[in-house]
């Protein structure tokens, strides 16, 4: 039989307080107190040392791990209860009460709770380890698991996992690798690395705070899109990731609601020290707004979960009064973040940044000078002057997201990266399949009047639309011109030069039946911009590079909805066409309108026939294409076959 080792429960949680609480209590147990943390890791630490050597039967090093648990307790259970607030101190009494209670073995799926059964605050599960007078009790599975019982998903040890500590739920935890290959193949779903966890299935297989359970509702989030099936379980179980995922297929909570947990549990934990533990790095102001207001919109109501916006958009003043009162979420760019990390005063405490997320990660490091910009902040914020460095092995969870080249990027991540699981939704670098994309042949005299055609024409292009240009100017004459040319509809501009408060009015009221029309520069809204009523992109300006494209055309047909992209082209964009083509190629004839004649008289000058291989589907979007099928080997090195276009 299993040695049981007798400590109070809240000191092997490294907790106050001993009670047992079911489900009506946890309200109140949001609003008390919170325990200071160094006591929480050293305890537990000691604790499970104590409780493996007891179960391996070596009584010497039982009796040792035994003695240094109980030695320091006292001290400890002492300085908590200094510094816990009156109201949830508790008497000697409490502790000896605590201390008659056994530890239980740990349980790898927790049940049900049956009625009047403690009930686990964080997974509404049995909880054997429940201290019910604190505001943030962790899981029995948290406070039990060693790195020793789950290394499976948690090669790196990181303090945050242990506070989270992160299962699957056994619906999929109970599939062998193959069938969980299987169900990744049904959703396109690519996942390579060691160990990668099975995939989440549905929200309520999280054990997530009732609080946040209810917002993720009310923001309308019912079930875990493919690339949040795979991110979130990884992202929470410590993993470093690197995701690549069609434009408006559900990025931006796959990371976001792992940071949400893994700051909810920390914020608890460090209560009173104000650190932000997580970093979301973005290349535009506007975006980095984005992601704050969704993080808000699922923080409401959870205490010490304050968010800061620090780009620069706005004065560094505000930034850090915002900074100083304490915030567990930053939001910024790289140049401005870096900036506020140089000139962090010794009277702050500094940031732990336990996660750091870079989203649209191709765009943050597309030049030599941002490349070098990215190694210096990543430095910052890893770097060996931040608190538990070197303690923990590497702290920092690091997740690389975008639409476009995420996997190619991470050899400049090296440094930072630890055995990642990197994930692909789709085709890599692909435009997304829920938009139809249709192409028109105009030269750039015509453009305005073939806009305006378009746009007086909402049956078969249906408003909202936003519209891409290349420059500021053209923007502005272009939103007038339509003003005039297109009785009805209603239409605003967007540039760098538009006041920061004014682009967030319009993002923020998404497309409103007042303004159908914004005209925008491509730099400015073509990447992450969410706007979910937007039907129509207008390129009107071919973008310089394909994975621009891909990104603009994605601001329609988010989240699975249906959207349309109408895309003007001509000999400016030539040196774009060949890659252009190799895409659609790909693509099902449904979501390509037959292409310009001169487009396809492009493709036959470019390439001599080859090969007599039809292509059924760029066929039937007007290439009489014949493909040639040449080897090749992917980024992973396994063979493909690769087909190009040679002939109309
Ligand atoms: N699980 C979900 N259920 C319902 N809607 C969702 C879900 N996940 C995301 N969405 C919605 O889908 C839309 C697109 O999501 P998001 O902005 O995260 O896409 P993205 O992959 O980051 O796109 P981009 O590459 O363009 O930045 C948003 O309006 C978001 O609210």
């Amino acid at each position: 039989m299993t040695p049981t080792l007798l400590v109070p429960r809240a000191v092997l949680l490294g907790k106050r307080g001993g009670g047992r609480g079911g489900a009506s209590d946890r309200g109140d147990r949001e609003k008390r107190a919170r325990s200071p943390v160094p006591a929480l890791l050293p305890v537990s630490k000691r604790a499970r040392t104590a409780s493996r050597a007891l179960s391996s039967n070596d009584t010497a090093a039982a009796a040792t791990a035994t003695e240094s648990l109980d030695s320091t307790t006292d001290t400890e259970r002492e300085a908590i209860n200094d510094a816990a607030p009156p109201s949830s101190r508790h008497s000697e009494d409490d502790d000896d009460a605590a201390f008659d209670e056994p530890v239980k073995e740990f349980a790898y799926y927790q049940r049900p709770a049956l009625p009047d059964e403690p009930v686990c605050v964080v997974c509404g599960r049995y909880g054997e380890y429940i201290s019910d007078t604190t505001e943030h009790d962790v899981c029995s599975r948290s406070a039990a698991a060693a790195p020793s019982i789950m290394p499976i998903y948690r090669p790196v040890e990181r303090f945050h996992a242990h506070l989270v500590a992160y299962q699957p739920h056994p619906s999929m935890a109970k599939y062998a690798a193959d069938e969980l290959e299987a169900f990744r193949l049904a959703k396109h779903i690519k996942a390579r690395g060691r160990h990668i966890p099975p995939l989440l299935a549905d929200f309520d297989h999280l054990t997530l705070p009732d609080q946040l359970r209810s917002n993720l509702r009310d923001a309308g989030y019912h079930a875990p899109t493919p690339v949040q099936m795979q991110v979130i379980p990884a992202a929470l179980a410590a993993r470093d990731v690197v995701a690549a995922a069609p434009t408006g297929s559900g990025k931006t909570l796959a990371f976001l609601l792992p940071c949400i947990v893994h700051a909810y549990a920390l914020s608890g934990a460090f209560h009173g020290e104000g650190r932000p533990y997580v970093f979301v790095v973005a290349p535009t102001h506007d975006l980095c707004a984005q992601f704050e207001w969704a993080a808000q919109k699922l923080c409401r109501g959870l205490p010490d979960m304050r968010t800061a916006l620090i780009t620069g958009e706005r004065p560094i003043p505000p930034q850090w009064h915002r900074l100083h009162r304490g915030v567990s979420l930053v939001f910024g760019t790289p140049g401005r973040l870096d900036r506020i990390l140089e000139t962090w005063p010794s009277t702050m405490a500094r940031p732990r940044a336990d996660i750091i997320v870079l989203d649209e990660v191709d765009r943050l490091v597309d030049s030599e000078v941002k490349e070098s910009l990215m190694r210096q902040l990543l430095g910052k914020l890893t770097g060996p002057e931040m608190p538990m460095r070197g303690e923990m092995g590497h702290p920092h969870q690091l997740m690389l997201f975008s639409a476009t080249r995420a996997w190619r990027t991470r050899r400049i991540f090296k440094p930072w990266l630890h055995d990642p699981v990197r994930v692909a939704i789709g085709d890599l670098d692909m435009v997304t399949p829920d938009v139809r994309q249709t192409f028109f042949w105009v030269e750039s005299n015509a453009k305005k009047r073939r806009l305006f055609l378009l746009l007086n024409d909402p049956i078969r292009y249906p408003l909202p639309a936003i519209v891409f240009v290349e420059s500021r100017v053209g923007a502005e004459l272009l939103a007038k011109a339509i003003a005039k040319r297109c009785p009805g509809v209603r239409a605003r501009h967007v540039h760098g030069e538009t006041p920061g408060a004014e682009r967030e009015a319009i993002l923020h009221a998404g497309l409103t039946s007042s303004t159908e029309v914004i005209v925008a520069t491509s730099g400015l809204w073509a990447r992450g911009i969410d706007m979910p009523r937007v039907r129509l992109v207008i390129n009107f300006d071919m973008p310089r590079h394909l994975d621009e494209y891909i990104h603009q055309v994605g601001r329609a047909g988010r989240a699975g909805e249906a959207g349309r992209a109408v895309t003007f082209i001509n000999d400016e964009s030539k040196s774009l066409f060949r890659d252009l083509l190799e895409m659609l190629r790909s693509l099902p004839s449904s979501k390509v309108d037959s292409l310009p004649v001169e487009l396809r008289r492009y493709a036959a000058q470019r390439h001599p026939i080859e090969s007599v291989l039809a292509n059924p589907h760029a066929r039937q979007i007007g290439i009489q294409v014949y493909t040639a099928i040449d080897r090749a080997t992917d980024e992973e090195g396994a063979q493909i076959h690769r087909q190009s276009i040679i002939h109309t």
